[in-house]
């Protein structure tokens, strides 16, 4: 039997990003199908589903499921859903993911593909902003290219959330849930460039959970990071996303990183995220990212 379908991506930005059309997502969609929206994410790196509003959350884990084997909700947090891959993101519960970040950067193997289904929105702002990692590093000088490509970091979920932020308040973390986030450290070490292991493109793996630069004091490492960082975020890099209800966000966590807007005061917003296991980062000569405090394998090895 043959298969017809009119999937289509039309690129939102410049820098990333494609709303797919012609697509109904389900767990049993045909493998051709699963194929092209895999291929349209590596392309595009992040691509938005509108209208799937018929997907629950075992629809939603099982479509993401034909993409990879799937993580536990997170290392840390509870889902504490009866589909154990959800991870609800819900601004009333303090989760408000407010600065530039790529997922769970504190393992040694942060997932390879998020995914993020719009349940409850406010009825202004709460937007998501991403960037593009690969264009970050091919835009850098050649100096700072030979830099970062012999430059490692480290990442812990202990970081300085405080000075993460240019706020506090609602738009902030709630103290319960910075405690749950923490209750078990992680932290590793990972290249700043690597090589991504499907596109083999050189992607700069940066965000607000690396504590230092390895070899370089507090002062240099916040010098540098914020040099690096400029240079993610830059807004030609980035594609700001305007949800609506039903709508299904898919993004390469290898090649990006993103920013939810938290500019809805106390106003309810939730999500549910089901994340996509990934490998340990590879630098450019070879060398794999180390976890040096906390055991991931219950989370990346989860399927
Ligand atoms: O709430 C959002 O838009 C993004 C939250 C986030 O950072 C995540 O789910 O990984
Ligand atoms: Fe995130």
């Amino acid at each position: 039997m043959s298969v017809t379908t009119s999937v289509d991506t039309r690129p939102i930005a410049g820098a990333l990003g494609a709303e797919l059309t012609g697509v109904r997502l389900s767990p049993d969609l045909p493998d051709e199908e699963v194929a092209r929206i895999r291929a349209a994410i590596l392309a595009h790196k992040l691509v938005v589903v509108r209208g799937q509003d018929h997907l629950d959350d075992r629809a939603h884990a099982g479509f993401v499921r034909r993409l990879g084997p799937l993580t536990t909700a997170h290392p840390t947090i509870t889902g504490g859903q009866e589909e154990a891959a959800i991870l609800p993101v819900d601004s009333e519960r303090g989760n408000r993911a407010n600065s530039w970040h790529t997922d769970v950067t504190f393992v040694d193997r942060p997932p390879a593909f998020t995914t993020l289904r719009a349940l409850v929105l406010p009825p202004f702002g709460g937007d998501t902003v991403f960037a593009n990692t690969a264009a970050a590093y091919a835009g850098l000088p050649e100096g700072l290219k030979t830099l970062v490509d012999g430059l490692w970091a480290e990442h812990s979920n202990d970081y300085d959330y405080a000075t993460a932020h240019a706020t506090t308040g609602p738009e902030g973390r709630t103290e319960e849930y910075q405690q749950e986030f923490t209750a078990t450290i992680y932290k590793t070490h990972h290249p700043v460039v690597r090589v991504h292991p499907e596109t083999g493109e050189r992607t700069l793996v940066l965000g607000h959970f690396i504590t230092k630069f390895l070899g370089y004091n507090g002062v240099d490492s916040r010098t540098l990071f914020d040099l690096l960082q400029s240079h993610v975020t830059r807004l030609e890099n980035t594609v700001r996303w305007r949800w609506a209800p039903g709508d299904i966000a898919l993004w390469d966590n290898r090649a990006t990183q993103h920013y939810a807007v938290a500019d809805y005061g106390d106003l309810p917003r939730t999500m549910h995220r089901v994340t996509v296991a990934g490998d340990v980062p590879v630098s450019v000569d070879g060398k794999r990212s180390v976890a040096v405090e906390g055991n991931a394998d219950a989370y990346a090895g989860a399927s």
